[in-house]
């Protein structure tokens, strides 16, 4: 019987061969649909622990059922302290801080404490072993012991011998074969990231200031946080809302066809914190601040260079804006009217920095050769501020600072004393609904003395003069 007649006529015994083969095609279809099913929703239905539970209970079985031969294959991998090249290895720092948190001080006999100013650190002991979950996957370390070794090259346990020099360290990390993609595409990422995050979180912020044409960095630590910054509250959280958004939008940046920038125009009466708030943005965000001073910039080129000098990651601070462009624009008139006098000079040495050559700037080129920039520019009077600069689109966000109220004072009294009430504060409350007073002229007062009672009074004094004052007058002393 040919193929064509036979499937045009089938045998009993041939229908039932098809049937049954059908019937294990359906099968197979719905069991590996029901487990590609039951992979998405454990991964969307799971919280991350009882996943990991899953996956550890699910290996241990296999471990048991399978036999031997085809049990799981341990990938090792070596990272050494100095690469081939005699470089150091970074991934090693990074994986040694990284198991620093991991160590459990309680669950091991032996451990190394390092202690680097007021921060201290825990480490393994060489030669010892932790393991660690990452997705529900066991990765072990081990740490080999560096020795001292003499000039000669052999071992050497002396401690006290001027040729002896240690030989680099390193770390074994072993785990399951198969999860070799999840190691080296997420855990080893994720420890770079994890200490990076870190070690950015524990230095302190560099300030980079200009002189003429050149950026001098000092590295400082503002004591200023998003905590300690007396404000409105509801401002505050939207404004670090914003910050939050900023930062996790790379992509988003990307899709829209958008330079990654921000920009933030702080206003307010002096004495309210604006500089404070812009380094308390530089310590949430970890970026580096370049407080950019136009009087020592003498042309749009300057500025170019300056600005095209700057990394990324960083915030561009111009402080009382208003100032910087009202005096060149008199400097430009007075240049204006003396070249209609001596036209013949050619032009003037220098040409000045114009408000639209920055901003074009900062729109342009700028923009499109870093990423993550903010740009913040502050003043006390919005209203004086060139239309140019209040445009739609040009300041992402306008964030007022203003006089202290109730709130903002709540904020100063737990930064200076650690108190969140007192029998003074009623009075301070009804007070400050009165007069306006300024952050700083509080926090001044706040500073008299060490005894809350004692700096309280001095604040209710200094109000209550206040109230005494004509408007005007008491929100000018106020400052
Ligand atoms: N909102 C605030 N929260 C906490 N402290 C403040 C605040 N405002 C002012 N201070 C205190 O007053 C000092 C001066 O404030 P800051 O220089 O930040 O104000 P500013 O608005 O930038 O003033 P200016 O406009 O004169 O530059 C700060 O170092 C800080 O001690």
């Amino acid at each position: 019987m040919d193929l064509s007649s036979a499937l045009a006529s089938p045998s009993p015994s041939y229908g039932k061969a098809v049937e049954a083969y059908k019937k294990a095609v359906t099968l197979a279809t719905a069991a590996a649909t029901y487990t590609v099913l039951a992979r998405t929703m454990a991964r969307e239905l799971l919280p991350d622990e009882v996943r990991d539970t899953v996956r550890r209970a699910a290996s241990a079985v296999r471990d048991h059922i399978l036999p031997r031969r085809m049990q799981r294959r341990v990938k090792t991998i070596h990272i050494a302290q100095i690469d081939d090249d005699g470089i150091p290895n970074r991934f090693y720092s990074d994986a040694r801080a990284y198991l620093g948190t991991r160590v459990d001080p309680h669950a091991v006999d032996e451990l190394c404490l390092a202690v680097h100013g007021a921060r201290w650190r825990l480490s393994m002991v060489p030669g010892d072993t932790i393991t660690d979950v990452f997705e529900g996957v066991e990765f072990k370390w081990t740490t080999t012991r560096s020795r001292r070794r003499r000039g000669g090259g052999d071992d050497s346990d002396s401690d006290s011998d001027d040729e002896s020099h240690h030989e680099p360290g390193s770390l074994v990390l072993c785990f399951d074969a198969e999860h070799t993609d999840l190691a080296l595409e997420k855990y080893v990422p994720f420890i770079t990231a994890t200490v990076g995050e870190e070690r950015l979180r524990q230095c302190a912020i560099q300030i980079v200031m200009n002189t003429g044409s050149f950026w001098h960095g000092i590295t400082h630590h503002h004591p200023a946080t998003f905590d300690t910054l007396a404000m409105d509250p509801e401002m505050k959280r939207s404004l670090v809302a914003d910050l939050d958004r900023f930062l996790g939008r790379r992509d988003y940046y990307r899709r829209i066809g958008k330079a990654w920038k921000r920009g933030y125009l702080l206003y307010g009466p002096p004495g309210t914190g604006k500089s404070s708030l812009v380094a308390a943005m530089a310590n949430y965000l970890r970026f580096k601040l370049y407080d950019l001073d136009l009087s020592e910039v003498q042309s749009n080129s300057t500025l170019q260079r300056l600005l095209l000098g700057m990394d990324n990651r960083s915030i561009l601070v111009i402080e009382d804006i208003d100032c910087c462009f009202t005096a060149k624009s008199s400097k430009e008139k007075s240049d204006d009217a003396g070249s209609d006098s001596d036209s013949d000079k050619g032009p003037p040495a220098t040409e000045g920095v114009t408000l639209s050559g920055l901003l074009n700037f900062i729109d342009g080129l700028w923009s499109t050769s870093g990423e993550q920039r903010i740009i913040v520019f502050t003043t006390n009077y919005k209203e004086r501020l060139d239309p140019a600069l209040l445009r739609p689109g040009r300041m992402d966000m306008h964030v007022y600072m203003g006089y202290c109220g109730w709130d903002a004072f709540k904020t100063l009294a737990r930064n200076y004393f650690l108190i969140d009430d007192h029998p003074l504060f009623p009075e301070i409350q009804a007070l400050l609904a009165e007069v306006e007073v300024t952050p700083a002229a509080v926090s001044e007062r706040l500073l008299r003395s060490d005894d809350a009672g004692v700096a309280l009074q001095e604040v209710v004094e200094f109000l209550q003069e206040q109230d005494k004052k004509p408007q005007g007058e008491a929100s000018r002393d106020g400052k």
